[in-house]
């Protein structure tokens, strides 16, 4: 098939080198402008970051972007039913550093998450979504200032994997009679319209993810890494998580058990500890400080990222990576999804996608232009010229359009530079 990416004339790859990115001053970078919102939310966010750039070093360096394509407009791009085309994985296993803005997933029946394939199929393991309140954003909670955490979320594995099987599908007739007959499974109902998935959890998928997020605190100077599981319930997976994450913890980090286990203190003082998911989710609102780096599995991670983002002020202002530490591999996008009913309207909140691209910024380590981006984004939202979604609980505000919040994001940078 015709190759549909128009590769820059100018730029050239992010490569690797050891354990460490080489980024080149005008790197290449390939991204997916997303459905739904994805498409306002782009556009408004690709002049941001350019403008931080910019104004950063002054032309010196500049992403030279590369559309590739996924979701819909994959479709309309190659003119058929092709979601993930294979250039499009292709080209974010070359040119290692990529973005994204959301892509649609249809409930029940339907195409399969192309979000999650490509995680899969680049092998981006941590999923690491910061949350962090930006002064001012209209919360539900009493002191949002209290909540700074940052979740990594195991990104491969889990039940979020798809391994399903349908109700009334030879397949599904198959594992039902494998798990009654071959493994004595018969104390449960298991009435023929039931439909059955598969939660696949590894020492190796825990162990990288959590070493990733103990890494991450001890680079970042944090205090604690919390390994969030229902291993009372799911014991074989999310206690092991647990087990393993401390096992990991002690081998690999040095922890000493405090007064008996299982808690652990490794030698820099960072706490390792875990706790139980419904319990998390109580005390993330009555004691947000008890929390700092968060470690958990896939599901898990799904649901607290968004139930975090909340507390401080929504997904509207929620990013994310999704990253291989080992391969350099990474795709940064929002926590959100393309909330379609807002489509084309130029009303969204383009933050999530805007700080996504300033973790990117980062990770390129060009953190002037992401210190720009977050003072500048700070300024903006001091001023009270926001989106619907904050606007509509924020006392005294000027709701602007994307575009507009975007311009101010911009204009403010001379200002706080
Ligand atoms: N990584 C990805 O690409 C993801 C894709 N999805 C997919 O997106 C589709 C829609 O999912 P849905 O469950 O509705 O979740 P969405 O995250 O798309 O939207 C849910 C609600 O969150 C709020 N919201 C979302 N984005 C923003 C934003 N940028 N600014 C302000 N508010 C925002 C809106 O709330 P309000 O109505 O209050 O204004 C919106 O109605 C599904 O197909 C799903 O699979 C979902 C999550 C991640
Ligand atoms: O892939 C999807 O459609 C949903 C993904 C999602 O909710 C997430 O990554 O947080
Ligand atoms: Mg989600």
């Amino acid at each position: 098939m015709e190759s549909k990416i128009k590769v820059p004339g100018q730029g050239e790859k992010i490569t690797m080198q050891g354990e460490t990115l080489n980024v080149p001053s005008h790197p290449i970078i390939p991204f997916v402008e997303g459905d739904g919102t994805g498409r306002d939310i782009w556009r408004a966010s690709v002049r941001v970051l350019d403008a931080a750039v910019e104004k950063a070093y002054g032309g010196e360096k500049k992403i030279e972007w590369m559309e590739v394509y996924a979701g819909e407009k994959a479709n309309e791009v190659y003119g058929e039913a092709i979601w993930l085309p294979d250039e499009t994985v292709q080209a974010f296993k070359d040119y290692l550093v990529g973005i994204k803005g959301p892509l649609t997933t249809p409930v029940g029946g339907g195409i399969r998450s192309i979000n999650v394939a490509l995680r899969q199929e680049l092998d981006l393991y941590a999923c690491v979504r910061p949350v962090q309140y930006f002064q001012g954003v209209p919360s539900p909670v009493k002191r949002p200032e209290d909540i700074d955490m940052v979740i990594f979320r195991e990104n491969t594995e889990d039940i979020y994997a798809g391994i399903e099987f349908k109700d009334g599908t030879p397949e599904r007739d198959r594992l039902r009679d494998f798990l009654m007959n071959e493994l004595g499974v018969n104390k449960i109902r298991f009435p023929d319209t039931t439909g059955l998935g598969v939660k696949t959890v590894s020492k190796e998928g825990t162990e990288r993810l959590v070493r990733a997020a103990i890494q991450y605190a001890i680079d970042n100077g944090r205090k604690s890494v919390a390994l969030v599981h229902k291993g009372n319930i799911m014991k074989f997976t999310e206690g092991s998580f647990r087990d393993w994450g401390y096992d990991l913890a002690k081998r690999e980090f040095g922890g000493k058990e405090i007064d008996g286990g299982p808690w652990l203190e490794l030698p820099n003082g960072i706490v390792i500890k875990d706790v139980i998911a419904d319990n998390f989710l109580q005390q993330i609102l009555l004691r947000p400080t008890d929390y700092d780096v968060v470690a958990t599995l896939n599901l898990n991670g799904d649901y607290l990222s968004d139930a975090l983002a909340a507390q401080v002020g929504g997904i509207g202002i929620a990013p994310g990576a999704n990253i291989n530490y080992k391969t350099g591999h990474a795709i940064f996008e929002a926590t959100h999804g393309t909330a379609p009913k807002y489509a084309d309207k130029d009303v969204i909140n383009p933050s999530s996608v805007i700080l996504s691209g300033e973790m990117m910024l980062r990770h390129l380590g060009w953190n002037e232009a992401a210190d720009l981006i977050l003072k500048a984004l700070d300024k903006t939202i001091q001023d009270k010229t926001v989106t619907y979604d904050f606007a509509r609980d924020m006392e005294g505000a000027t709701q602007v359009k994307t575009s507009e919040f975007a311009d101010n994001i911009i204009a403010n940078m001379d200002s706080v530079k």
